[in-house]
Order: structure tokens, then C-alpha cells, then sequence
């Protein structure tokens, strides 16, 4: 099959959260299996341009109809890690891809329609004609919509959409200049419950609503979301529009990439060990800890990575820290806010905990530091509000760090307590896992941790070594979404 991936991350080019890594990992699993895969994707001033091998031109002076004129765009290709990729520049004076950061302008819906709109523009014109085209999260929810509105009367007509969603809570809500920018214009008819009409705001329409509606098959990362959103409040209010759509709504498990994630060969850390050899980890934890600077001495190390974001737990992540502390744990955190008043909270904290011997705080987006951490912590937290899928108790099983996590969404389909998991034997269970979200049930879950860490070493070894015995590889992943890209292709 010949599948294009469109998108606003790729790993390790492009990458904010987990939305590159799953871009990434599933595109080269999928070239694996013999299909043929390209990416769409902004060309952002401010992507990591060292992680693109031959990058040139491939397409100058592509017209991209926007409002009543047009927006000249150059497209650029280039190879991401093996991975070929089309980047589109766009030539305005609205610099759509020339901020400084990939999200969190005002204009975001208007950028990103742009984007979509120039996708489909540039396949269209180079006659690309893709089996399916792969669309994420609200970023490019408009591709469906405008594929079946407009593209397929242009000689599109045989494309089919898979759209994946990410997370829920960000939805892309936009107004009526979205239409008139794209051409799609008929207000009334977009403005409709049944396409694009925001659920609860009559005034708004909704683009990651407008995917749901017109992609041929729509998913979300983790079977167990897949049922929240439809049933509790994680859906953000689309979970009706989920309920009417539900016969091509399912969840598929993320997979990590095995040559990126692998403590075997991961050229990020300076000990490679497996679960045949766990000597090197220790030496990682010697490394990493004179790195951050924390004192050499016999105690767990827990780590924490990730977006510091309201749907991480913050107030649990904090207390996690001082939990450790107290216990005569070391704790180090890793993450970055786009929020202002949790980025100066954390500031706040990293000042507080400076001179501790025990702690670091690093706070920013640091690719070889997070693998470091992976491979020299003893245990990683992930006490998440909500969490679609989450990647870091993945990479922490395949890393040989066991995860602590609450019993939400994809974390339930991945991580078993060690001591009351229904379902898995003793030999399959692979973490920690707590349900209620205040400090007491976070604390019970690391006490048991550190406990057998301290008291039973042996133990805490063959646990390590049952979370680093699974496969979340992207193999069965790979093989689910092939089945869906069969399932709807013409
Ligand atoms: N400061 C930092 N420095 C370096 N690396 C950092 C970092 N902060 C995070 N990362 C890395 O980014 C990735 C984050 O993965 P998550 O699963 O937490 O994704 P996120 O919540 O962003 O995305 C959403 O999409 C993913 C993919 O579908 C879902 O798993 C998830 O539940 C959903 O919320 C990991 O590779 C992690 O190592």
C-alpha cells in the first residue's frame, strides 16, 4: 500500500510529546511490512535540521488556494532517520512556520488549516495518489473534511483517511474564517451538529470533531481511552460524537521504536547493557547521577519525564518528589511547561531543591539527557490525571525501570502490580499501579516500590527483568493499523 503521514511532529526532527515518537516509530514499522510511506509536514524555523540528510527542493512554487487568492509554498524532502518526508514552506507574510515554536500561538487553527489545506493541494498537484493518507489530533482534522468536500471531486476520489487522535483535550476551535480560508465556505452547512458544529459552543466549530465525522476510520492510542473517552469526561466532550461514530472508532496500542528505545545499542547512553547483563545499568546510574551532580550512594533512584501539564498529575509529580525525599530516595524530573504558572511553580521548586544532593530538576526538552535518565533510574513515575496511551512507562519497561503509574487509560493496558494485578501472573506483572488521585495512594504505590527495592533486591531484579521481557515493540501495533488501512482502503 502506499500510505502518506500527515502531521505536525516527527521525531526526532519535529518533536513536543509522544505524537513525533508514534509518527515516527509507526512509519518505519510500516516500511518494514513492505508498504510504502511518506510524511507531509510544516517546515518549522525552529525544527532540529541536523536530524534531515539531503534536504532539496522538490516541489517550487506550489499555489495553495487561501482565502481569495493563494499562498506560494516551496516544498522541501528530505530523509528523517530513513525516513523520506516532504516539508512545505510557506511563502506569507503570516510566517505560519517562522515562530520560534511548533504550538501555542493565537492563530494556531488558522495555521494549521493552512497546513492541511497545503497538504492535500500538494498531493493533488505532484499526482500523488495515496491508498490512505494518516492523519493526527485537530492539527490536521480538516484533511478529511476537505478531502470529502472538495479533493475528491479534483481526482481524489479513491483516497481514504485513518485519523488518529492523540489526546482529546485539545481540540483545534476555530470560526467561520476557517471556512472562507479554505474555500470551504457554506457556513450553515459546517456549522451543523452533525459536522463541524462545536458541541457545546453554538458559535464554534470544531476541527478535531470535523475528523471524527468525515475520516473513514478514527482511533485513539489504547484501548482502554478508547473507552473513557466514549464513557467518561477524557473525551472533552466529543464523547457523543464518538457514541454515534463508534462503528469505525476503536484504540490501538502505541508501540515504541526498538532501534530509537534499546538500551542495547542506544548510542545516548555510555554503558549498553540487556536483560541478559544488567551491569551496565548500574554504571548508567554512576553516570547519571555525575552528570546531575547527586551524591554516590546506596539508595533508589526515581525519575520523571514528560510535558509539565495539568494531564501529567502535577500535584502528584510535586509530591512525588518530596515523597522520595523523605523516604531517602533521589528523585530527578525532567520536563518543560507551556503553561506559564506551572513553568514558574517548577522554577520555584528547582530553586528551593538547588543544593540538594538528592534531587535535580532539569527543566526543557532534552532528547539524550531523557534517555540517560530511562537507563540510569531505578523507577519512573506516571501519575497522570489522564493519559491516552503514554510512552514513558514503555520506554522505562524497556529500559529496565519500573514504572509506578496510576490506572488510567493506556497506562492500564501496559503496566500489572507486582502485588494485586487480577489478570497476570506473578511471572507477567511488570510495575505499580494506583487508582485515586490523592498523595496517600501515590505514596503507597512508591513505598511498596522502594520497599522491595531496599528489602528484597533480588526481587526488585526479577521484576526489572519481567517489564523488560515485553514486546511493545510497534510488530502487533503495525500489524493492527495494516489491518485497518486493508479494511477501508478502496
Ligand atoms: N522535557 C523532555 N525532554 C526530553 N524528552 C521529553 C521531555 N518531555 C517528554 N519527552 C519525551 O516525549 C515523549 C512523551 O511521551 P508521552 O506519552 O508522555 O506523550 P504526550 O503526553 O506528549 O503525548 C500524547 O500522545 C502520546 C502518543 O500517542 C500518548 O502516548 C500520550 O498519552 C498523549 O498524551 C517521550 O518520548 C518522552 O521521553
Amino acid at each position: 500500500m502506499y500510505i502518506v503521514q500527515i502531521a505536525s511532529e516527527c521525531a526526532p526532527v519535529i518533536k513536543a510529546g509522544g505524537l513525533g515518537d508514534v509518527v515516527y516509530g509507526l512509519s518505519r514499522e510500516l516500511e518494514v511490512r513492505g508498504h510504502c510511506v511518506e510524511l507531509i509536514l510544516p517546515m518549522y524555523d525552529c525544527m532540529r535540521y541536523d536530524h534531515v540528510w539531503g534536504l532539496h527542493e522538490a516541489y517550487r512554487d506550489l499555489s495553495v488556494p487561501w482565502y481569495g487568492g493563494a499562498v506560494h509554498c516551496n516544498v522541501f524532502c528530505g530523509w528523517v532517520h530513513g525516513q523520506l518526508c516532504f516539508f512545505i514552506q510557506p511563502n506569507s507574510g503570516d510566517n505560519f512556520f517562522n515562530r520560534g515554536h511548533y504550538y501555542g500561538a493565537t492563530d494556531d487553527h488558522m495555521r494549521f488549516a493552512f497546513f492541511s489545506k497545503a497538504a492535500l493541494e500538494f498531493l493533488l498537484r505532484s499526482n500523488k495518489r495515496p491508498d490512505i493518507l494518516h492523519c493526527h489530533d485537530w492539527q490536521t482534522g480538516l484533511v478529511p473534511v476537505l478531502l470529502y468536500e472538495m479533493y475528491q471531486y479534483h481526482g481524489m476520489g479513491r483516497q481514504r483517511v485513518v485519523y488518529t487522535i492523540h489526546n482529546f483535550k485539545h481540540q483545534g476551535i476555530a470560526g467561520a474564517n476557517v471556512l472562507w480560508a479554505t474555500g470551504l465556505n457554506r457556513e450553515s452547512y459546517y456549522f451543523h451538529y452533525d459536522r463541524l458544529l462545536d458541541n457545546f459552543n453554538p458559535f464554534a466549530l470544531n476541527l478535531m470533531k470535523g475528523g471524527i465525522v468525515y475520516a473513514n476510520y478514527v482511533n485513539t492510542v489504547s484501548p482502554h481511552h478508547a473507552w473513557e473517552a466514549r464513557y467518561e469526561t477524557v473525551g472533552y466532550g466529543l464523547g457523543h460524537t464518538l457514541e454515534i461514530h463508534q462503528g469505525k472508532f476503536g484504540g490501538i496500542l502505541n508501540g515504541i521504536d526498538y532501534n530509537v528505545w534499546n538500551p542495547e545499542k542506544d548510542d545516548y547512553i555510555p554503558h549498553p547493557y540487556s536483560v541478559n547483563d544488567l551491569s551496565g545499568k548500574a554504571l548508567n546510574k554512576k553516570a547519571l547521577r555525575e552528570r546531575l551532580l547527586l551524591r554516590d550512594v546506596d539508595r533508589p533512584l526515581i525519575a520523571f519525564i514528560g510535558r509539565l501539564d495539568e494531564q501529567k498529575g502535577m500535584h502528584l509529580v510535586h509530591h512525588a518528589i518530596y515523597h522520595a525525599l523523605n523516604k531517602n530516595a533521589q528523585f530527578v524530573l525532567l520536563g518543560s511547561a507551556t503553561e506559564p504558572g506551572i513553568n514558574s511553580w517548577f522554577w520555584h521548586e528547582k530553586h528551593f531543591l538547588n543544593s540538594n544532593p538528592d534531587c535535580h530538576l532539569e527543566l526543557g526538552f532534552n532528547e539524550e539527557l531523557a534517555h540517560l535518565i530511562y537507563a540510569g533510574a531505578d523507577m519512573i513515575v506516571v501519575p497522570s490525571n489522564y493519559e491516552p496511551c503514554g510512552l514513558t512507562q514503555v520506554i522505562g519497561l524497556q529500559y529496565g525501570t519500573v514504572p509506578i503509574v496510576r490506572g488510567v487509560g493506556g497506562l492500564v493496558n501496559t503496566v500489572f502490580d507486582r502485588d494485586f494485578d487480577p489478570e497476570k501472573t506473578p511471572e507477567e506483572r511488570n510495575g505499580y499501579v494506583f487508582y485515586q488521585t490523592d498523595n496517600h495512594a501515590l505514596e503507597s504505590a512508591m513505598n511498596r516500590a522502594m520497599g522491595l527495592w531496599t528489602d528484597y533486591p533480588k526481587e526488585f531484579q526479577k521484576l526489572v527483568m519481567q517489564g523488560m521481557a515485553y514486546d511493545y515493540s510497534w510488530n502487533y501495533p503495525g500489524e493492527q493499523y495494516q489491518g485497518v488501512y486493508e479494511m477501508v482502503r478502496c
